[in-house]
């Protein structure tokens, strides 16, 4: 299993005045090449670690071994305004954040060499325990807005209101009595939570004010019976008028859209917004592969945490959880859970909105829904650099160009920083691609029925 380097790696390298030691198969973004090649930090390859034998194709220093056809690299994140190629000034790199606990020093050679470590949202949690003051009422910052205030849009407000780092979450409805009502119920619980966050309810996006960021999970849900294609006509009308009334109200916003069917609705919010595609990002990897890991856990008796495994491809039949890439404690998943029980999980966790559904009975899944879309937002606010999954506007990465779809991607406090590019088999990469045409030959249908 291999690790993924990013800037912040480089900067603490350069604060300790050492070389970046990376190991054969770890992954250096580009964004990390060009800032050690600015700091004048040499990239050098520690091949003494402790790693079992590599099951993908592997990167060393930045150059990745994959089949031909694909990206040459992970890629810098895709800034395009729809309509144009020309990319955007690249955002500023973030504050260099302490190493985390499990980087040991190496012997010998006095380089930053870290336990090796899959690019999972459980263990690139490179801001835990968050730096002095993040973690407290005292950086309390700006305002996020969460955009329909039922199940998911509730779960998120409570999230986000709890982990006290914004001046005010405001929830938008348009039915603003309930928006107003989860909106103080939630104030109630500041004390309970220990948050001073303020916590407002209205019924239109104009009266919530400009925001940082702004989570979009108005729309219909579906019931037993309906695919999440089905939500397509009422949420586009939705996610739409919405995004445009985003983007008048916030302009420097980052849209993080949540409403089904995901992925199409994020490029939906996309087009609509006129925002660069570096602002508007879809939540559905997180939630995918939290289930895995929870269902893993559960098949394996395993910390559902500390299942390193990541979620890609479409929020439905097409999702890809690339088994080459899952681990636990260094050992490959497969080492672990008998591989026919693992397929069985991975069928799980793709199934495991329409198994909520059907148990509900009416609507669908929202407490991991909601709590998955808070975190997207946290790592943006706090610059976490973690790597996680996203939809996001591919940019040529995996070899898939100008379609929203859940990519391996390191966020930042202006959103989407980059596109990694990790190393999958040759049939994950192929069903990575297969999900991207299928979303957009879903995508062409909306448009011809709009
Ligand atoms: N991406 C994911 O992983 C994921 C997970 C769970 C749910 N979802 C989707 O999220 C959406 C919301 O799910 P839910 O369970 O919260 O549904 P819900 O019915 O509980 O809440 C939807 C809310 O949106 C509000 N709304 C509708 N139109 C609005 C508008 N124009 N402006 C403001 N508010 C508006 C409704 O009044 C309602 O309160 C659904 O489309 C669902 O399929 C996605
Ligand atoms: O399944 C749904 O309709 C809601 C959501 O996409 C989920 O995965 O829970």
């Amino acid at each position: 299993m291999s690790a993924v380097w990013g800037t912040t790696d480089v900067e603490a390298a350069a604060a300790r005045g050492v070389a970046l030691r990376v190991a054969p198969g770890d992954v250096v973004t580009p964004l990390a090449r060009d800032r050690a090649h600015e700091l004048g930090v040499a990239v050098t390859s520690a091949d003494a670690l402790d790693r079992p034998p590599a099951t993908a194709a592997t990167v060393s220093s930045g150059t990745t071994d994959r089949p031909p056809g694909t990206a040459s690299s992970s890629t810098t994140a895709g800034q395009r305004r729809h309509g144009s190629d020309s990319p955007a000034p690249s955002p500023a790199p973030s504050p260099a954040t302490p190493l985390p606990p499990t980087s040991v020093g190496s012997p010998g050679t006095g380089g930053p060499v870290r336990t090796m470590r899959p690019p999972s949202p459980a263990l690139f949690r490179r801001g835990a325990p968050l730096p002095a003051g993040l973690d407290g009422g005292a950086r309390r910052t700006g305002r996020a807005v969460v955009i329909g205030a039922g199940h998911v849009g509730m779960i998120t407000g409570m999230r986000l209101a709890d982990a006290d780092v914004f001046d005010e979450v405001v929830l938008v409805d348009i039915d603003e009595g309930r928006a107003a009502g989860i909106a103080l119920d939630l104030q109630h619980t500041a004390p309970l939570s220990d948050f001073a966050t303020r916590v407002r309810g209205v019924g239109r996006v104009e009266e919530a004010g400009p925001a940082e960021y702004v989570v979009i999970t108005a729309g219909r849900a579906r019931q037993p019976g309906m695919t999440r294609a089905d939500l397509v006509s009422t949420n586009a009308g939705i996610v739409g008028d919405l995004a445009r009334r985003v983007a008048a109200t916030s302009p420097q916003a980052v849209i993080v859209v949540v409403t089904n069917p995901l992925d199409e609705m994020t490029q939906h919010a996309w087009t609509s917004s006129g925002f660069p595609s570096s602002r508007v990002l879809g939540m559905a990897g997180v939630l995918d592969t939290a289930r895995f890991q929870a269902l893993v856990g559960v098949e394996g008796s395993l910390r559902p945490r500390s299942v390193d495994a990541i979620a890609l491809g479409s929020h439905g039949e097409e999702m890809v959880i690339p088994l080459s890439r899952a681990s636990h404690d260094g050992s490959s998943l497969g080492q672990i859970v008998p591989p026919a029980q693992l397929d069985a999980v991975v069928d799980r966790a793709r199934g495991s909105g329409a198994e909520v559904v059907g148990l509900l009975r009416t609507g669908s899944a929202f407490l991991a829904p909601g709590t998955s879309a808070a975190r997207m937002v946290l790592a943006m606010v706090r610059d976490s650099d973690e790597v996680m999954s996203a939809a996001v506007l591919a940019d040529g990465s995996y070899g898939i160009r100008d379609v929203y779809v859940g990519l391996p991607v390191r966020l930042g406090r202006g959103g989407l920083r980059e596109i990694v590019t990790i190393p999958l088999a040759p049939a994950e990469l192929a069903a990575l691609r297969e999900a991207g045409e299928r979303i957009r030959a879903r995508l062409g249908a909306m448009a011809v029925a709009s």
